[in-house]
């Protein structure tokens, strides 16, 4: 049977899922008939999840997992049991590509010219971008002949009005691209197709969503186009994140290098990979561990990521000149209700007014009846998203 298989490679994780083409014709009937993750790659504990089309999880013998696994070798673990997998073969591949820079604001079809462009931007998302197309020469050896298609995590914002994209700098820099690209665009578009089916009449022309997870963006939505978002130029700006400070004065960057001479490599190191809820809390960067935490210190985290969060959300509400509709989506917001709990109770200015109960069940309305603004919890799926993509850049539908 011909399948489209979906990566999408993080500085952590390779989640990767399997889609029958019989299925992909509509975004609606697309039904992985395997969905996994390799979590703790690069230093980490590895582990992987496999799961069925039912989501039930499988028992999967890729092998022994060696105590510490890099993403080249979880892609090998993959492709061996894609390559023993029965009654399997791969029509198309789609990536999640985190940057699409200037050139490319829609998915498109990997040539070896393009791997080579975006991997120019690989300064620009450093945890991601280098993990996104690592695969592509692989595949590429071993299905000369197969459709391998980008889908980028900017595109999705590449209308926004100037006036949101834009950096108050010297003019020629923005001409330039120094101006604000926006990230998590598969999943944003994928809960504004579905947004529709969970909010029934309910009015929508403001929505923001609110992706967190690993890393944390906040988008706002009129009438299904986004039109601004916290994360900008790099995957650091806007709220803070599990390992990445989010916004911060640009005179403190100065500061670090000018006074206390940090160098541009220990920058980065700190920037995206020491701060955030880890720097803050000195624990953890998983919000799982913070939230079971006794420790003040993890406490002090959850507050500043929810004191952030709804700042964010204040902004986005301006630019929206108001809201309808507030969605919480991935991992932190699909699964932790304290967060949630306390970045509505941030928002109750807004005329948002949550359900207690409906919100510690994780599960679309978490707002009363009566709520002015309403708000919800609703699953992202950015490897369906890929999926549907690459089986129209393919061609395969
Ligand atoms: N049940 C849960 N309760 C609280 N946080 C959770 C839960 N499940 C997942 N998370 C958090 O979600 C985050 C990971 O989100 P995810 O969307 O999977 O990340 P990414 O795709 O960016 O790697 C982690 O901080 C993790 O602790
Ligand atoms: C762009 C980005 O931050 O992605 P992720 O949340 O998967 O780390
Ligand atoms: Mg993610």
């Amino acid at each position: 049977m011909s399948h489209i298989l979906t990566l999408n490679s993080g500085s952590s994780s390779l989640k990767f899922a399997l889609y029958p083409l019989a299925g992909a014709d509509s975004l609606d009937t697309l039904t992985p008939r395997y969905r996994g993750m390799f979590s703790g790659l690069n230093g980490g504990t590895p582990r992987l999840k496999l799961q069925d089309s039912e989501g039930r999880p499988v028992a999967v013998d890729m092998g022994e997992l060696p105590s510490r696994l890099e993403l080249p070798d979880a892609m090998a673990h993959l492709l061996s049991w894609l390559e023993d997998l029965p009654d399997l073969s791969l029509a198309a591949v789609g990536h999640r590509v985190v940057h699409g820079g200037r050139d490319y604001q829609q998915p498109v079809a990997v040539t070896p010219e393009i791997t080579a462009a975006l991997g120019e931007l690989e300064s620009l998302a450093p945890l991601h971008q280098p993990f996104c197309l690592a695969p592509v020469a692989p595949l590429a050896e071993r299905h000369p002949d197969m459709p391998q298609v980008a889908c980028f995590d900017t595109a999705f914002h590449a209308n926004q009005p100037e006036v949101a994209r834009q950096f108050a700098l010297p003019r020629e820099m923005t001409q330039r691209g120094l101006v604000r690209y926006g990230f998590h665009g598969l999943s944003y578009d994928y809960i504004n197709r579905v947004l529709p089916r969970h909010l029934g009449d309910a009015r929508r022309e403001r929505v923001i969503v609110a992706h967190l997870g690993n890393g944390a963006s906040l988008c706002a939505i009129r009438n299904g186009t986004s039109v601004a978002t916290t994360m900008g130029f790099t995957a650091i700006e806007g709220m803070p994140m599990g390992t990445r400070s989010g916004s911060l004065d640009p005179g403190l960057v100065l500061h670090l290098i000018q006074q206390e001479g940090m160098s541009a490599e220990a920058l980065t190191e700190t920037l995206y990979k020491r701060s955030g809820l880890l720097g803050v809390s000195g624990i953890s960067s998983d919000m799982r561990e913070l939230l079971a935490s006794p420790a003040p210190e993890a406490r002090e985290a959850v507050d500043l990521y929810a004191y952030r969060a709804v700042c964010e959300i204040g902004s986005l509400a301006a630019a929206l000149g108001g809201l309808d509709q507030l969605v919480f989506t991935a991992g932190i917001g699909e699964h932790a209700a304290p967060v949630r709990e306390a970045i509505c109770r941030g928002c109750e200015w807004l005329g948002l007014e949550l359900d207690s109960d409906a919100n510690q069940r994780d599960t679309d309305q978490i707002s009363t009846a009566d709520s002015r603004v309403g708000a919800w919890v609703i699953p992202t799926d950015e490897e369906r998203m890929i999926a549907w993509y690459t089986a129209q850049v393919a061609g395969l539908v």
